[in-house]
């Protein structure tokens, strides 16, 4: 390593510290999408950010989606899947991949990595410990030709309906790290896909947290030529929406960002899963990345 580099990486320890005291004792929420994931070595270094998030005093709780590995799982069954709205229509047969995938391979796969960091992670759906509840999502669309509103039926899609802390409170005072797969039941018995980013921003919301970060395979909101939004407005982000500039999985990702910055939730970013230690990047230096929503 040459001179000058040594100085940057000093720099950039020493950078580290204020923001090491901010965080101290807060909630960070990182929800890592599926599109973030695959890569061994990036997943690594997911792990060790979240581990270091841990050994500096914060509080971090993971999120993690799936989607392109339930999209992978359904192939091979030769169960056909759509999505509208950036949602999955989810029938019975589907929602058994959904958690098979999401709460068996995926969570396990996540604590795994961290575990190996030398830190305690825990996988946990929101079955566990009467964590989550859902409802049969209630997704409202408006036809832009009739101007009508109708409710999609996305079968067993959720919306969280109630978040109780106190598993989440018990392990914030441990050392365990909580890594959570957005299944929920219902008061009525049913299991239901949630979308992880909905998902994670309920947890961030009902834990008053102070950072929701999105990680996944962008490097945050694009324009209408592909260029990063570096802040982005709620009004501005309901105008992209709008006009199609924000299309697919980001809508619930934008959406999410915007009730979360409602309920409380003091920064949101959407930033680049790919990046190799952006959580701490984000986190622990001057030069954020991605995109942060502002009200
Ligand atoms: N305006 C936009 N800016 C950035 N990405 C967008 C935009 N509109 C749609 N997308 C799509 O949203 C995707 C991210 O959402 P999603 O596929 O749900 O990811 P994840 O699995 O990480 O949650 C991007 O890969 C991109 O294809
Ligand atoms: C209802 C719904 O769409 N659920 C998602 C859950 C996984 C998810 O959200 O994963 P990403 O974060 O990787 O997109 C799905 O079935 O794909």
């Amino acid at each position: 390593m040459s001179a000058s580099e040594s100085e940057t990486q000093a720099r950039l320890l020493a950078q580290a510290l204020p923001f090491m005291q901010r965080y101290e004792n807060k909630t960070i929420v990182v929800k890592y999408g599926g599109h973030a994931m695959g890569n061994p070595e990036l997943g690594k270094a997911f792990a060790a950010d979240i581990a270091l998030l841990k050994q500096s005093g914060v509080n971090p709780i993971v999120v993690h989606g799936g989607g392109p590995q339930i999209g992978a799982m359904l192939a091979k069954m030769g169960i056909e899947s759509r999505f509208e709205n950036g949602l999955r229509v989810t029938d019975q047969k589907t929602v058994e991949i959904v958690e098979m995938v999401l709460a068996g391979s995926i969570n396990k796969e996540i604590v795994a990595l961290i575990n190996q960091t030398g830190e305690w992670a825990i996988g946990l759906c929101g079955k566990d410990g009467n964590m989550v509840f859902a409802e049969k999502a209630q997704k409202k669309v408006r036809d832009p030709d009739s101007n009508i509103e109708r409710v999609l039926d996305l079968g067993f899609v959720g919306e969280v309906v109630e978040v109780d802390r106190t598993l989440l409170d018990l392990l914030a005072r441990s050392e365990m790290i909580p890594v959570i797969a957005p299944v929920a039941p219902g008061r009525d018995g049913h299991t239901y896909n949630i979308n992880a980013d909905t998902f994670a921003g309920a947890i961030a919301g009902a834990l008053n947290a102070s950072r929701l970060l999105f990680l996944t395979d962008v490097p945050g909101v694009l324009d209408k030529n592909g260029q990063l939004i570096k802040e982005l407005s709620v009004a501005e982000a309901h105008a992209l929406i709008k006009d199609g500039t924000i299309s697919g999985g980001m809508i619930p990702k934008v959406e999410t960002c915007i009730e979360a910055i409602r309920a409380g939730v003091q920064g949101v970013v959407i930033l680049n899963g790919k990046t190799a230690h952006s959580v701490l990047l984000e986190l622990f230096t001057e030069t954020g990345a991605g995109t942060l929503l502002v009200p």
